[in-house]
């Protein structure tokens, strides 16, 4: 009798705790309903179907709770293991694939016939809600090539560009028709008809959210956010100012510059927060959007950081940084 009493004491205390979470996203769907959010899903969160099967449920979500997501994937790794076939070698220099001829028409495949379309068919086991676009589809995206310096010096890096000018009408075309656009990094060489440029896919993100007028861009990857002390991954960066940013860029390391550079390329352009996450936790997004101590490292304007939110509460300031 007594177990029996204690067995509908945990299913009350259960369910009064589904409650509060549920009720803890009230303020954050008000804010965010009828905004377009741009979700970076890095080729590193997509290592396993279950992940991927979860990344495809919380686009659905968001849809459905009146949020128009738009997609930008990566697949560096998807790209390595196709290029090892192929016998094309590859190498990262300053967090960019040097990126011969070869190789891009292997890129190209990679990410517009594989990881694209691997992505468009999970979220539309749940109804036919989602279509690829490249950024050499419809105008979207123009691209200029870019070196890079490493160790002082100029690095060239192939077919590598970053996208100069954006777009939107084709990504906002989808989204009138109540799609989930899933956007693949390639941009066309503006200066160069007929050649196609690798875009590191945290850059893509960024120009794509500044030209959407995004109320936030996410970028999923494979740490739980930006550590201040790399390596020894003592103190993570709960929220930093674009100005925090900026300063803390030239001390970081590998793929993390471009992502923490998207990121403040995202907010300098008008985007009011740029978030890093942990995609190996499934449903990552879901606790980033709708709870308030969200799941990773927030990029907020300087100007931002103090002023209070109009509709929904603000991450906790005095957990700036937790151990
Ligand atoms: N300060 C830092 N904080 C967190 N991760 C860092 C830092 N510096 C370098 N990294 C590395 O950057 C990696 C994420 O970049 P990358 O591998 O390019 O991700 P993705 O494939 O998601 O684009 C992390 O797994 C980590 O190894
Ligand atoms: C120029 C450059 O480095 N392009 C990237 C594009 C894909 C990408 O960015 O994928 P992740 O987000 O999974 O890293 C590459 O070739 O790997």
């Amino acid at each position: 009798m007594r177990a029996r009493a204690m067995e509908a004491a945990d299913r009350a205390a259960d369910a009064a705790r589904k409650a509060e979470t549920l009720i803890e996203s009230l303020p954050w769907l008000e804010r965010y309903r009828g905004a377009t959010i741009v979700v970076k899903y890095g080729g590193n969160a997509m290592v396993s179907e279950a992940l991927q099967r979860a990344f495809a449920e919380d686009m659905v979500y968001l849809r459905h709770v009146g949020i128009e997501p738009v997609v930008v994937h990566g697949g560096g790794p998807q790209i390595d293991e196709a290029l090892r076939i192929h016998g094309i070698e590859s190498e990262f220099r300053g967090g960019y694939r040097v990126t011969s001829r070869a190789a891009m028409d292997v890129v190209r495949m990679v990410l517009t016939g594989q990881v694209a379309r691997t992505l468009v068919s999970l979220i539309n086991r749940h109804g036919p809600l989602a279509a690829t676009l490249s950024g050499e589809d419809a105008g979207l995206f123009t691209g200029r090539r870019r070196g890079t310096v490493v160790d002082g010096e100029d690095v060239d890096l192939g077919q590598v560009g970053d996208v100069v000018a954006v777009d939107p009408a084709p990504v906002l075309r989808l989204l009138e028709a109540g799609l989930i656009p899933v956007v693949s990094s390639i941009a066309p060489d503006g200066d160069a008809p007929g050649e196609s440029l690798n875009v590191n896919a945290d850059a893509a993100a960024a120009a794509l959210a500044a030209a959407l007028g995004a109320q936030k861009l996410i970028i999923l990857t494979d740490i739980e956010g930006l550590y201040r002390d790399w390596p020894d991954r003592a103190s993570l960066i709960s929220e930093i100012t674009d100005t925090e940013l900026e300063a803390l860029l030239p001390s970081l390391e590998s793929g993390m510059i471009p992502k923490m550079q998207a990121c403040l390329t995202a907010v300098r352009a008008g985007v009011p927060k740029a978030a890093i996450i942990d995609g190996r936790s499934p449903h990552s997004i879901l606790t980033e959007i709708f709870t308030t101590a969200g799941s990773g490292t927030e990029v907020v304007p300087a100007s931002a950081a103090t002023a209070s939110a109009p509709l929904a509460p603000e991450r906790p300031t005095s957990d700036k940084e937790h151990a």
